[in-house]
């Protein structure tokens, strides 16, 4: 299969579900040969942890800067941080594709939201599976991708949280096609597997975060078609 296209900054790659491998729990001392490895991806997923907002601690921005130059897939930058007022415009500045902010840490979200837009960078906003979609439903013409987090965000390698995440898509989903917001990504992140991806796609998610299930198998390309395969016939 041929890499997927570079798209244009600031618009879905296709109309359809995005695929996009974490690279958490990747080779992270080869970037090359693990970007390589998911060149059929529609994005890439980059967990940028803290050590604060979550108990875990990852890579940053100049990280990511090599990233960039290492792969022509957009980057889809996860930022499980404290203070994302601060630090989110950075990654936007890098020329993330998409930087998304968890609700739960933001003082201001939507002036956040604001200035991602206005580095060109698509503005995400992530709620941890206890974080009720109250927080963001009637904010949504502000964002252009919303997070739900199916497992306690800090770590891959979880079991997806069916329990009240899915609802949470149903309803993210219902209120975004009230509004006419089509652009609007509801992606789903953790413990995403052909089993978890068909729930999540049937709730109304769009986009899907993939980790373990890209990486711990013997051909990431083939797992990537496998989630592309589920969500066709689903979506
Ligand atoms: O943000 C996170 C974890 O906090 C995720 O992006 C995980 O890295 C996805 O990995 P799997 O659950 O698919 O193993
Ligand atoms: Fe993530």
């Amino acid at each position: 299969m041929e890499p997927a296209a570079r798209c244009t900054p600031g618009r879905r790659p296709h109309a359809g579900v995005l695929i996009s491998p974490s690279i958490l729990n990747a080779d992270l001392g080869d970037l090359k040969g693990t970007l390589a490895r998911i060149a059929t991806a529609d994005t890439a997923h980059i967990d940028v942890m803290d050590g604060h907002f979550v108990p875990n601690l990852t890579l940053g921005a100049p990280v990511v800067q090599w990233i960039q130059r290492y792969t022509t897939i957009p980057l889809d930058v996860h930022l499980m941080i404290e203070d994302p007022d601060r630090w989110a415009p950075a990654y936007a500045e890098l020329g993330a594709w998409s930087v998304t902010f968890h609700m739960e840490a933001a003082t201001s979200p939507l002036s956040v939201a604001r200035t991602l837009r206005s580095l060109g960078a698509r503005a995400g906003v992530a709620l941890k599976p206890a974080t009720p979609v109250e927080t963001v439903i009637d904010l949504l013409e502000y964002f252009d991708q919303v997070l739900v987090m199916t497992v306690e965000p800090g770590f891959g390698g979880q079991q997806y949280i069916e329990a009240g995440t899915t609802r949470k898509l149903e309803r993210l989903r219902e209120r975004a096609s009230e509004q006419g917001l089509d652009d609007l990504v509801l992606q789903v992140d953790g413990g995403v597997t052909r089993h978890t991806a068909a729930i999540a796609v049937s709730a109304g998610a769009d986009s899907l975060v993939a980790g373990s299930s890209v990486f711990r198998s013997a051909d990431p390309a083939a797992a990537i078609a496998g989630l592309r395969e589920v969500a066709e016939s689903v979506g």
